[in-house]
């Protein structure tokens, strides 16, 4: 059976950098798109970074019982959903996949594939250095929304406390500091499960 390794962190801890980079030194794994119905950024492609869809959407597969795991996140902008469905796209008898997810929608996945067949990642970086970088990030934005920069900074103390990292039996920490050494440690422990 092939696994699903699972990514998680704070809000600009480099879920998405990692990923990316992931992408192509492992070209065996595969992605799963997730869907959600916040607003597209400045460089994101839709059917590429997320499925971009609207409430509609999300009522009719959620009344065709698709949906495998939802997020909602009451943001300064509205409630922004995240969710991953239920769509054909993962076959664990096939291959293995890289997912970038929450605490929540990582316990969501263990109910629905089985927890022996997620492996979690779960990358760090000291909150000043985090908050740093997310200013730099946001500043680039067409529009930069701060408020809700600063709500996800707050938001994820709750959310990535101690006791709920404890509770999903994340063991594997990665500190990104230096991105090229964190993602060679990350490449080395997917490999090794593979
Ligand atoms: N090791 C690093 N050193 C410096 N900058 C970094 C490093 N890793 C990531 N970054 C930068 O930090 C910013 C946040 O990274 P990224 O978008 O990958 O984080 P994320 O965890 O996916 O964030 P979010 O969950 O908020 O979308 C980006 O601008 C990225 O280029």
């Amino acid at each position: 059976m092939h696994k699903i390794f699972y990514i998680m962190g704070k809000s600009s801890s480099g879920k998405d950098s990692i990923f990316k980079e992931l992408r192509k030194k492992c070209p065996q794994l595969k992605t799963i798109i997730l869907y959600t119905t916040r607003p597209i950024r400045s460089g994101e492609k839709d059917g590429e970074d997320y499925y971009f869809v609207n409430e509609a959407v999300l009522a009719s597969m959620k009344q065709r019982n698709k949906i495998i795991e939802l997020r909602s996140y009451h943001t300064q902008c509205g409630i922004w959903k995240y969710f991953t469905a239920d769509d054909g796209q993962i076959d664990l008898g096939e291959s293995s996949y890289l997912v970038i997810g929450t605490l929540e929608s990582f316990r969501d996945m263990c109910d629905y594939f089985g927890e022996e067949n997620l492996v979690p990642i779960y990358i760090e970086v000291r909150d000043d250095l985090r908050l740093e970088r997310a200013l730099k990030r946001e500043r680039l934005q067409k529009s930069p929304k701060y408020a809700e920069m600063c709500r996800r900074f707050l938001a994820d103390e709750k959310d990535f406390s101690d006791e709920k990292l404890k509770e999903i039996g994340v063991e594997n920490r990665f500190q990104n500091i230096e991105f090229e050494k964190c993602l060679s440690e990350i490449e080395a422990f997917i490999i090794k499960r593979l």
